[in-house]
């Protein structure tokens, strides 16, 4: 075999623009393609495999990290915040992150560890965050801590994970897809009133009866809805009689919803949210910070709802007054920072 036949050729597409995620492979290479990586952020897009952090700055400016400390960012993803938050101990302290997800968390490792940040500065752990004070017990008590909530760009991008309607892929979902039911396991065995209750609860739609029918009356014939696609057309088909003109956007609008409610659900994203927060001030040293990021109404609530309570009992000394939001020059560059709100708090 001559080395020709022996070099492994990228995958083809077709047309002058990759479209798919898998064709993406120059921005699935960040480091190696870095003009690429540029211009697709100066497009307002987020490459392929990649995250943009959001709020950085904001956030750096509340934590005041200082060499020495010890840190949490309570959720890795790209590792982006993780960075920089590492930049500002200046070699000096340590930080612990977490990630529940297993295919994530091996890149993120391997790229920070190439920066320079390895073990001695840096504790990666593929552990759930509603289990902090199990790593306070290794950590000691955490001088700031970042919890940036949901799912990374390279999680919703990835079509094999099941996160968006836009490409075809498994009706899957799950942060870490080696544990608990994926959303089509779970569409099989929900209720029609139960799922109903899921689409309201979870993401506040307005059509929960029609969509959850449609679904019900699928798995009722055995006909059931396992990749993304396929939940698309029951909940456009759910949505017929929207006048025409609105339609369109009427379904897109509820397969958003739909999806979220769905990915909120499989990763018990409430429930572990509110044993994070509970936990939260047992593991922050005293004057602790505390930045959260969220990305929808539910999950603001509860953080809204625990600091200010935490605050009346004298165990927070001071909260964020109003949530802080991204600017207008950082929306403009990442389209996916515009539903984010930042809320803190620190410990008396
Ligand atoms: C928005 S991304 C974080 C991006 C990151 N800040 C960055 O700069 O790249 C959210 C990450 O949190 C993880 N995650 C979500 N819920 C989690 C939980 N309960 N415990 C640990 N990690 C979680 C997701 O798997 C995802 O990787």
């Amino acid at each position: 075999m001559n080395n020709q036949e022996q070099h492994k050729r990228r995958v083809r597409y077709k047309g002058t623009h990759p479209k798919s995620y898998k064709e993406k492979y120059k921005e699935l290479q960040p480091e190696k393609y870095k003009d690429t990586i540029e211009r697709v952020i100066q497009k307002g897009s987020t490459p392929a495999g990649m995250h943009l952090s959001i709020c950085v700055k904001e956030i750096l400016e509340f934590l005041q990290i200082k060499p020495g400390q010890i840190g949490l960012d309570a959720t890795l993803g790209y590792g982006g915040h993780t960075l920089e938050m590492l930049k500002c101990l200046r070699g000096e302290g340590h930080m612990y992150a977490l990630d529940v997800d297993p295919i994530e968390i091996v890149k993120t490792k391997k790229r920070l560890k190439d920066l320079g940040y390895d073990e001695n500065l840096l504790t990666i752990k593929q552990l759930n965050f509603k289990d902090i004070d199990q790593v306070a017990k290794e950590a000691g008590s955490f001088d700031f801590m970042l919890a940036d909530l949901g799912v990374s760009s390279m999680q919703i991008d990835n079509p094999d994970r099941g996160f968006s309607f836009k490409q075809e892929g498994p009706l899957d979902l799950r942060l870490n897809p080696e544990k608990g039911l994926s959303a089509a396991e779970r569409l099989k065995e929900v209720t029609q009133e139960e799922l109903q209750g899921m689409l309201i609860e979870n993401s506040d739609e307005p059509y929960a009866k029609e969509i959850a029918k449609a679904i019900i009356s699928k798995t009722k014939k055995k006909e059931y809805i396992s990749t993304t696609t396929q939940l698309q057309q029951v909940i456009g088909e759910a949505l017929a009689f929207i006048p025409e003109d609105k339609r369109k956007e009427g379904v897109k609008k509820s397969c958003q919803r739909t999806f979220q409610a769905l990915r909120i659900d499989v990763n018990s994203e409430f429930e572990v949210l509110e044993e994070f927060l509970e936990k939260l001030p047992s593991v922050l040293s005293k004057g602790g910070r505390v930045a959260i990021l969220t990305f929808h109404s539910g999950e603001d609530r509860l953080v809204k709802k625990s600091f200010k309570r935490l605050l009346r009992e004298g165990v927070y000394s001071e909260i964020a007054t109003e949530v802080i939001r991204p600017s207008t020059e950082e929306c403009n560059r990442n389209g996916r920072a515009r539903s984010t709100k930042m809320r803190w708090a620190i410990k008396a």
